[in-house]
């Protein structure tokens, strides 16, 4: 993480990451241990053995909390313990979700409504609570997102559908929450080639394909996504609120 910038508001944070351990989200989990920051996260999977790599990597362990973000109330009970642990939040970095392939004739009403818990509602309601600790204080609220949307993929309309729409909730909230201090981006991640991604969906095809739509012909990794969620956490960011940043090796460029 020789790259990797130091952002002394940081420092002592108190910070929530939803699925902090595995994938982008582990990095994440990392990268705000490795700026002094005090890190819990949700993940549906056991994360033992991650969160003890980190206590011997940082020499303090991230509070990890087993279960299902889509339960509000449960979702709302372990932020709340982050709070309890490391103070009211300061950051808030929605980053699970659910990139299930799936096509329009097979989706029925169960699974929409599953995605939509997952990619969207969960998002959503982390926010509300995140607000709830934030006002007075002030915050940062990160939302990942997708360049997937921008692109059009097909393969995972609701996925997609999500994307766009945690674009749409981060503008709106930023306008509710501005006066609060608190600010609210997205982030959108080209292609980051997790384990799961390299094991689920890569083919040498794909990535061959997508590496000729990056104006940057290097595939990003996990580590990639630390530093732009450090700098959308931190006050370094602080003029910034309600915009989505693509982080992608210049697939979608605009202008
Ligand atoms: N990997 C990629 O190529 C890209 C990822 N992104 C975005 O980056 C973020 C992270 O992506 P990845 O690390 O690839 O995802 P991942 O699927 O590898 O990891 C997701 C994490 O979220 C947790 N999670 C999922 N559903 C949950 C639930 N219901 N309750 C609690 N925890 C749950 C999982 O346990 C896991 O730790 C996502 O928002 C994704 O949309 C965006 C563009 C590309
Ligand atoms: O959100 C995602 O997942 C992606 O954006 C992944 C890709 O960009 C992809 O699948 C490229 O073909």
């Amino acid at each position: 993480m020789d790259h990797q910038a130091t952002f002394h508001d940081l420092n002592g944070a108190s910070v929530y990451i939803t699925g902090g351990g595995s994938g982008v989200g582990a990095a994440l989990t990392d990268g705000f241990l490795a700026q002094g920051a005090n890190v819990a996260f949700i993940g549906r999977s056991d994360a033992s053995a991650f969160v003890e790599e980190m206590r011997d990597k940082h020499g303090r362990a991230p509070l990890f909390m087993q279960g299902d973000m889509t339960d509000t109330e449960l979702l709302h009970a372990t932020m709340q313990k982050a709070a309890e642990a490391h103070g009211p939040l300061d950051v808030l970095v929605n980053n699970a979700a659910n990139d299930k392939r799936h096509s329009l004739e097979e989706t029925t009403a169960e699974f929409w409504d599953w995605m939509i818990e997952v990619n969207l509602k969960a998002y959503y309601f982390a926010c509300q609570e995140a607000a709830r600790q934030m006002t007075g204080k002030g915050g940062s609220i990160v939302n990942f997102s997708s360049i997937s949307y921008m692109m059009g993929n097909a393969g995972y309309p609701i996925y997609t559908t999500s994307n766009a729409g945690i674009t749409g909730m981060t503008r709106s909230l930023a306008r509710e929450l501005g006066p609060q201090k608190i600010r609210i981006n997205a982030l959108a991640p080209g292609w980051v080639l997790t384990q799961k991604q390299l094991d689920m969906w890569a083919t040498p095809d794909d990535l061959a394909a997508h590496l000729e739509r990056q104006c940057l012909k290097e595939h990003l990794t996990p580590e990639d996504m630390i530093a732009p969620t450090l700098f959308l956490a931190s006050d370094a960011s602080r003029a910034m609120t309600g915009q989505c940043m693509a982080v992608d090796g210049g697939v979608v460029v605009t202008g």
